[in-house]
């Protein structure tokens, strides 16, 4: 069989429980070949951010460059941008290249509550990369500031999919990790909702599941599942990534990639 490959293009976490480290082992327990661009490194661990710098925008055009122009690509994973121009740099060279999918996770302030997306970079990323996403996948936060409204019930997710889908991207699923009653998460498709049903998982390490859903999507779209299979498959796979996630570090530890666990489960052949 032919090997399948996605890029990550993202920020660099150094406790690895999150940014390009999670979306790299989330492809290769998917048994995808992985590939990344870093756009801004992070001095972080479970407890916080110490520090990020932004790699500058001509070297994040150049990454990709040096990808595309060599490497067969079957879906793009977007997770930490940082900055207007990091944004820009992106989409000139996504728009040039044009992958056939495109997940794009719109990171915008960690679980340990520091800015990863200046809040005046908001808008660029709205006007320019929201339009290119096959998905988007906020979180409740990242959908009220898109959206500019409050998110409580289901019907305000639903509501609030249906407003980013007419905003140009062509799926939408709102997660629900932060609900208090339970982690359901809605995908609108431009037609119907479907609810990825799910209990909330009784533990505080949570570090990186945002980005680990998002690129677990891309793992199955470049596997060639259909976007609907590939957001349940993406779904099990965090949901078991969360039930064995690891107690390390003093404060929000990781989840847990472990290519076994995935076979067993029947969600990885
Ligand atoms: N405690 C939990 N139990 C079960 N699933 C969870 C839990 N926390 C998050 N999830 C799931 O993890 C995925 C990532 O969601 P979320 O944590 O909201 O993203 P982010 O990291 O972007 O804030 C979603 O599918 C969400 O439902
Ligand atoms: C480089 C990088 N990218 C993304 C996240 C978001 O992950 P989380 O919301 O789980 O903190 C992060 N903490 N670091």
């Amino acid at each position: 069989m032919k090997i399948k490959t996605a890029l990550t293009i993202a920020g660099s976490d150094s406790s690895g429980g999150a940014g390009i480290q999670a979306d790299l082992k989330t492809f290769s327990a998917h048994g995808v070949y992985g590939m990344s661009v870093i756009t801004a490194i992070t001095a972080q661990n479970t407890q916080g951010i110490l520090g990020i710098q932004d790699v500058d925008p001509d070297i994040i055009e150049k990454q990709i460059k040096a990808i595309f122009d060599d490497l067969p690509v079957n879906s793009v994973k977007i997770g930490m941008v940082s900055q207007i121009e990091t944004i820009q740099a992106i989409y000139n060279q996504l728009t040039r290249y044009q992958p056939k999918f495109i997940v794009l996770d719109p990171v915008m302030i960690s679980k340990s509550g520091h800015h990863l997306l200046k809040p005046k970079s908001i808008q660029t990323l709205i006007k320019f990369l929201l339009p290119l996403a096959t998905i988007i996948t906020p979180n409740l936060p990242e959908a009220e500031v898109i959206t500019q409204k409050k998110i409580h019930t289901y019907q305000d997710m639903e509501e609030a999919a249906n407003k980013i889908y007419t905003m140009g991207a062509k799926n939408v699923f709102i997660k629900g990790g932060h609900r208090k009653e339970d982690a359901t998460d809605i995908l609108y498709d431009g037609q119907k909702f479907i609810y990825f049903k799910q209990q909330r998982i009784d533990t505080q390490n949570t570090h990186g599941t945002g980005c680990t859903l998002s690129s677990a999507i891309a793992a199955n779209l470049a596997l060639g599942f259909p976007i609907e299979k590939a957001v349940e498959n993406a779904k099990k796979y965090i949901t078991i990534a969360i039930n064995h996630s690891l107690d390390i570090g003093k404060g929000v530890g990781p989840t847990h990639h472990f290519y076994e666990l995935y076979q067993k489960s029947g969600i990885i052949n």
